[in-house]
């Protein structure tokens, strides 16, 4: 488990991070999702214990990640910068990591380099940036570490790749302790790999939520009741976070299960009824709305 306490780290005027607090579960995929500047990358690399925090701490396994040589081996860490000396191959990048990941699977890179077709040993300079990230991936799930840390991995990817790395994710995670906290600026990319999204604004930790959950609590209604006496009823009786009229057509977003939701309505004998569940992003506009904040200053 990755517990991130009360952490900040400022650039001189610039607070990168404010005082966020988050906890990474396991054998799940985690999303960190903000803005451009929202912090994700600071945390990240707080996180990979490459930068210290100035307030607050990070433990990965109940361990100090700063300066702990026990810690960084319990992960392998993906920048959004990544470099490569010039010359270097693919094949040369896993002798340079075999160094530090003694348990790394070099038969599952051979595999894996193969099913997403890619040289080994091609010079990583001449590949395309999507098939550089890919290569990295690949590299990163052999390291075989705990946990896996891509920053802005995943932005670009094309869908097909990106859903052959998400059964890659959902395999290790079936057959191995394994989670992958991806942080990405585009919600939309994260929705379809993700369990768990954090979402990051001003260095804060906005919310921090459970996908399946959210989905399951939560849903967007569209009805056409006899009367407005009914609609008021039936506003009272849901828990409401948003409601519009569009003619006679009644849209809601309400929490609560699909079930207990078509109850509600039902019982109000409705001329239509329509109940479904959100999108990522139309979750992320209710719960930000809720607490305040415009969905549209934060991507
Ligand atoms: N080394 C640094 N020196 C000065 N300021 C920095 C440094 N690193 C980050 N910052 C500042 O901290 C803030 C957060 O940056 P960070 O890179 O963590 O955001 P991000 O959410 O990863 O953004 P992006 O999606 O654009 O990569 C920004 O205002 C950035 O300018």
């Amino acid at each position: 488990m990755i517990e991130v306490k009360e952490c900040s780290k400022a650039f001189g005027t610039v607070k990168a991070v404010n005082k966020a607090t988050l906890d990474v579960g396991v054998r799940e995929v985690f999303g960190l999702v903000g803005s451009n500047g929202a912090g994700k990358s600071t945390l990240l690399r707080m996180m990979a214990g490459i930068i210290k925090p100035d307030e607050g701490e990070i433990q990965i396994d109940g361990m100090p990640v700063y300066e702990n040589e026990e810690a960084k081996k319990l992960f392998f860490y993906i920048s959004d910068d990544s470099y490569f000396p010039t010359n270097y191959t693919a094949m040369d990048l896993v002798r340079f990591y075999r160094n530090f990941y003694p348990q790394f699977r070099t038969r599952l890179f051979h595999e894996l380099m193969e099913q997403f077709h890619l040289e080994e040993n091609r010079r990583i300079a001449t590949f395309s940036k999507g098939m550089k990230k890919q290569v990295l991936v690949i590299i990163g799930v052999c390291a075989a570490t705990k946990y896996l840390f891509c920053d802005e991995t995943f932005d670009g990817l094309d869908p097909v790749m990106r859903q052959a790395v998400k059964s890659l994710f959902a395999a290790e995670i079936m057959n191995r302790e394994f989670t992958p906290v991806i942080a990405s600026h585009n919600l939309r990319e994260l929705e379809d790999i993700c369990d768990h999204v954090g979402l990051l604004h001003k260095g804060g930790i906005l919310l921090s939520k459970d996908l399946e959950d959210m989905k399951f609590h939560i849903h967007k209604i569209q009805c056409v009741l006899s009367g407005r006496q009914q609609e008021k009823e039936l506003e009272k009786e849901l828990q409401v976070l948003k409601v519009q009229h569009q003619g006679s057509l009644l849209m809601i977003t309400a929490r609560g299960t699909r079930s207990e939701i078509m109850e509600k309505i039902q019982a109000k004998n409705p001329l239509f009824m329509e109940v479904l569940p959100l999108t990522l992003e139309e979750i992320f506009i209710s719960e930000t709305e809720v607490a305040g904040y415009e969905i549209k200053n934060l991507f």
